[in-house]
């Protein structure tokens, strides 16, 4: 699939843009500051209703606006259709496809789809356990758009176990009645254990679709790694002992939530369940790794030992871990059958001249690549394409 124009009112710096786009490489080009990110930001904006860059819509509607549109004609094998979204921060956004209004917003999720690259990838690798979290989610989502409604029904459900948990807790440590708070308790540890039955099998089920586009992509993008250095395990906030259909995930979960009902009122949150989850990121170096600390005198000789990504790795080996779980998404996307638009994000700034050219030769085959860089000769040759000049709030293509 590919953009074949895009317009923006009022979304972030734009009051108004209007940029043709076409199959292929297409970079956008500007000193720091001029507008490059939000254009590409905006169509994976589109994509998924949520930004790489912010978690609430308020920054990316123009300040002193009160709403900003995103619009985008978008062609999937051979026939177009425009889909846009009108953000309304405080109140519900609204999206439209070929001008007809969707009942809810996130319907329109996954009708274009985007995997981006930026240098705030360094989050996944480096970062709290959310944003792993959220990097999986939004997989999910963009795998199977109907899960965009489990992952909001997930959340929600859990907000209002955690503010009844607070209440029944209060009420506890007041020696007045819980009784028709642990009633109600209980109905929620229903909807949350079902939901998140449902959410977890999911994740545990993309993780394992996952792993081997990643240990392949990992190979690729860093030197000298051998073919199985690069891996990834979900880990849940509880013994699910190979639990895999979300009913026996599900099950698994209400007897651990019943179990810690006691550390749940005392503390006021829910403290099972996939909010509480983890991927695990880690490195072996080169055959025969994945002895790791603790292994005894039985396992000479002694193989170097699989580390976690996140305490261990340098600086190196963490960027390329995580370009390949952008790379490893996008290839699994593209055998899903469906080529998603890439969006290179600054990121040829942060790599040597060797690894620019070989990313760009591993994307080069994308129906879409959308580049942003500040100074031009950062952007490799296999993907000189068509080329915007962005500056001074305007978008121009070169001649
Ligand atoms: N909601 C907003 N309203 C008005 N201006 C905004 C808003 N959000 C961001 N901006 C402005 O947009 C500009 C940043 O644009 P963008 O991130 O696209 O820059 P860029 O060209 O990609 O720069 P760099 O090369 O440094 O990454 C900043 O000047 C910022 O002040």
């Amino acid at each position: 699939m590919h953009v074949s124009h895009l317009t923006l009112h009022d979304f972030r710096s734009y009051a108004s843009a209007e940029v043709a786009l076409e199959p292929g490489a297409t970079a956008f080009i500007g000193r720091n500051g001029q507008g490059k990110t939000n254009l590409v930001e905006a169509i994976d904006y589109l994509s998924r209703l949520s930004s790489h860059r912010v978690a609430s819509d308020a920054p990316l509607v123009r300040a002193g606006a009160d709403q900003a549109v995103v619009r985008a004609a978008v062609v999937r094998d051979g026939r177009t259709a425009v889909l846009e979204v009108e953000l309304n921060p405080g109140r519900s956004n609204r999206a439209r496809v070929n001008r007809s209004p969707l009942p809810r917003a996130r319907e329109i999720i996954g009708l274009v789809r985007t995997v981006v690259f930026s240098p705030e990838d360094l989050v996944l690798v480096k970062g709290d356990p959310s944003d792993r979290r959220r990097f999986l989610d939004d997989l999910l989502v963009l795998r199977a758009p109907r899960l965009a409604g489990v992952r909001a029904d997930y959340d929600r459900v859990l907000r209002q176990r955690n503010s009844l948990l607070k209440t029944a807790g209060q009420a506890r440590r007041g020696s007045s009645s819980q009784e028709g708070a642990l009633a109600t308790l209980s109905v929620w540890d229903d909807h949350l254990t079902r939901v998140g039955g449902e959410l977890l099998a999911e994740r545990i089920a993309l993780v394992d679709a996952l792993r081997p586009y990643l240990a392949r992509a990992y190979q690729s993008v860093a030197r000298g790694a051998g073919r199985d250095d690069a891996e990834l395990e979900y880990r849940p906030s509880l013994e699910i002992d190979g639990a895999r259909s979300a009913g026996e995930l599900a099950a698994a979960l209400l007897a651990e939530v019943e179990r810690r009902r006691g550390d749940e009122l005392d503390r006021g949150v829910s403290l099972v369940g996939p909010h509480r989850d983890d991927l695990l990121l880690s490195l072996g170096h080169g055959a025969g790794a994945g002895a790791g600390p603790g292994a005894g005198p039985d396992d000479e000789p002694q193989a170097p030992p699989r580390l976690p990504v996140k305490g261990y790795a340098s600086h190196g080996e963490s960027w390329s871990f995580a370009l390949a779980l952008r790379l490893a998404s996008y290839d699994l996307l593209r055998d899903d059958g469906d080529d998603p638009i890439l969006i290179l994000d600054d990121v040829f700034a942060e790599l040597d001249t060797e690894r620019r050219e070989q990313l760009a030769d591993l994307v080069a085959g994308a129906e879409q690549v959308l580049v942003t860089a500040a100074v031009a000769a950062d952007v490799p040759k296999a993907l000189a394409g068509v080329r915007y000049l962005v500056g001074g709030g305007e978008v121009r293509r070169e001649p």
